[in-house]
């Protein structure tokens, strides 16, 4: 695994030397193919280079019995910028220095390419028949950019507009969420059954209340598989994330023949978008006869979903569709992984809690919601921290329009520069004491120079997360409600993140909720 490129020659002037492509250190793809195995469940979620990513897997595949490495081993190995050559496929680019990150960023251009999840966008174009641009989350090529562009700008404000609408909902749920977490705990005051699972049904009301303007009221019922149409979109969302998730990392046959993964992700993936597709004909035609269906609870004022139809920017029905179904896909399942970490860390640290409980006990849990960050400077401390070592998406990618010279290589245009962020996060190198859940390394009194681009868990530029606001929104409220009641405690072995395309604790949450009295 230590062998590098042959040496080939350098380019130089006096001021400047910049060393070419080839002498960018990194493993030879086909000759040890089996090493990419322990890299693939944190690389395979990402890649659209068709024939690495094979590569890749067959190495997968060879060595399933190899325990799963970080990607952190090959920055130890050939250093800040590592890359891995195909004979067959694309050139792949993986760097984790922050500097490194900015000068990506700063070079993205104004329609930023990244590469997704090929699975979905394989269903939109080949199942779906969506071509050139499935969603905002899609790779983009260059003649898709406008397109992106202005469907960003379109959901945007009416984005920011429903948050604002649906506070007091948000708030009820959250409330509905303590008041179940006290009717379910046992006897160790513990969730027995699964805390992950209580937060993701939060998670889904809360953002389906945002995106849809309904009450889902997947909290309220034990029995979420009925055939009636919430639970089933509920049902639906979780299906289908498995299967990508399952498509998405090992070997990828289905893009060969149809698997039982594949077939899961049409089937619940179709499911997904004939039930958004409902709510989008009721705001249609709610629209066009002018009345307000109060059974179906839509409200002018508070429906994203007519905001999309009626603005400036007016968005067609299949548009929407996708723009909701990438949202509720990334969002709910980010917010869950980011709630849950952050519980698990505050129940480990017990300092870190005391404080924030002196902060927020007399914080009312109605607060207007835009004063939130001013009125809790340590409970944003917390998130961010929490996010910090356990970012959901931990690696960022980009294909730039233009050759960038990273650590003196010459990294030529249309490289798939893997960004490792979640490892810039807990290096030693950007934080003191990284590994260490310390919320005041971000208050102004205690707060240190740590380059800006060390922890980016929402991304940055163009192409940034659009869902930054609603989740720091969501986390501090469910907080709130949380300390204000219960005290948390965890008594169990270390917790970390499983590897898939958006990640989670990899143990049971087994946090306990003792009352305060
Ligand atoms: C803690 C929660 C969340 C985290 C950590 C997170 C993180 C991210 C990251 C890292 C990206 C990629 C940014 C880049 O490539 O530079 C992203 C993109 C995106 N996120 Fe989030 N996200 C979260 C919640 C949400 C929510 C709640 C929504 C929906 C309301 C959402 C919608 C999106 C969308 C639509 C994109 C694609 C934006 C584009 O390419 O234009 N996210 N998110």
């Amino acid at each position: 695994m230590t062998e590098m490129y042959p040496k080939s020659p350098i380019v130089q002037n006096k001021e400047l030397v910049v060393l070419s492509f080839d002498e960018v250190p990194g493993p030879k793809a086909f000759k040890y193919i089996s090493n990419f195995r322990q890299y693939i469940s944190e690389l395979g979620t990402q890649l659209t280079v068709g024939m690495l990513t094979v590569a890749l897997n067959v190495g997968s595949y060879m060595n399933s019995k190899k325990p799963l490495k970080n990607l952190s081993a090959l920055f130890d190995e050939y250093g800040p910028v590592v890359r891995f050559v195909s004979p067959v496929g694309g050139d792949i680019v993986l760097i984790n220095h922050p500097e490194h990150i900015q000068k990506v960023y700063a070079m993205e251009g104004d329609y930023p390419i990244r590469s997704t999840l090929d699975s979905l966008e394989r269903y939109r174009s080949r199942h779906r028949n969506i071509s050139n641009y499935g969603g905002l989350y899609s790779v983009l090529n260059y003649s898709s950019g406008e397109q992106w562009s202005r469907q960003r700008l379109a959901v945007l404000n009416p984005l920011h507009q429903a948050v604002k609408h649906q506070m007091s909902g948000i708030n009820d749920i959250c409330d509905k969420f303590t008041q179940k977490i006290y009717n379910i705990r046992n006897h160790q005051d513990e969730v027995s059954k699964d805390l992950y699972k209580e937060l993701h049904k939060w998670a889904f009301d809360s953002l389906g209340l945002v995106l849809f303007a309904k009450r889902f009221a997947m909290l309220d019922t034990e029995l979420v598989y009925s055939q009636c149409d919430r639970s089933w979109l509920y049902h639906s969302l979780e299906k289908a994330t498995d299967a990508i998730i399952k498509c998405e990392s090992g070997l990828h046959i289905w893009k060969v023949f149809s698997t039982p993964a594949w077939n899961s992700l049409v089937k619940y993936c179709d499911s997904l978008d004939n039930l958004i597709g409902k709510h989008v004909i009721e705001a249609e035609n709610d629209l066009t006869c002018g009345s307000k269906d109060i059974a179906i609870g839509f409200n002018d004022n508070n429906c994203l979903i007519k905001a999309m139809l009626t603005g400036e920017d007016k968005l067609n029905a299949e548009d929407i569709v996708t723009v909701i179904m990438d949202m509720l896909l990334i969002g709910v399942n980010t917010i869950t992984s980011s709630m849950s970490f952050l519980l698990y860390y505050l129940a480990k640290y017990q300092r870190a809690q005391k404080i924030l409980f002196k902060e927020i006990d007399k914080v009312d849990p109605n607060i207007d919601y835009t004063k939130i960050t001013e009125m809790t400077p340590y409970l944003q401390a917390c998130i961010k921290e929490a996010l910090r070592l356990a970012p959901p998406i931990p690696v960022l990618t980009r294909i730039l329009p233009k050759n960038i010279t990273i650590d003196k290589y010459n990294i030529p245009r249309g490289t798939l520069i893997i960004m490792s962020t979640q490892d810039a996060s807990v290096k030693e190198g950007n934080y003191d004491d990284a590994a260490v859940f310390y919320p005041e390394r971000w208050l102004k009194e205690d707060s240190k120079e740590y380059h800006s681009f060390a922890s980016i868990p929402f991304g940055y530029g163009a192409r940034k997360c659009l869902g930054q606001n609603i989740s720091e929104v969501m986390m501090s409220m469910l907080t709130i409600r949380i300390i204000q009641k219960y005290k948390l405690e965890y008594h169990y072995g270390d917790i970390g993140s499983t590897r898939s395309f958006i990640s989670k604790p990899n143990k049971p949450l087994r946090v306990r909720f003792v009352d305060r009295i």
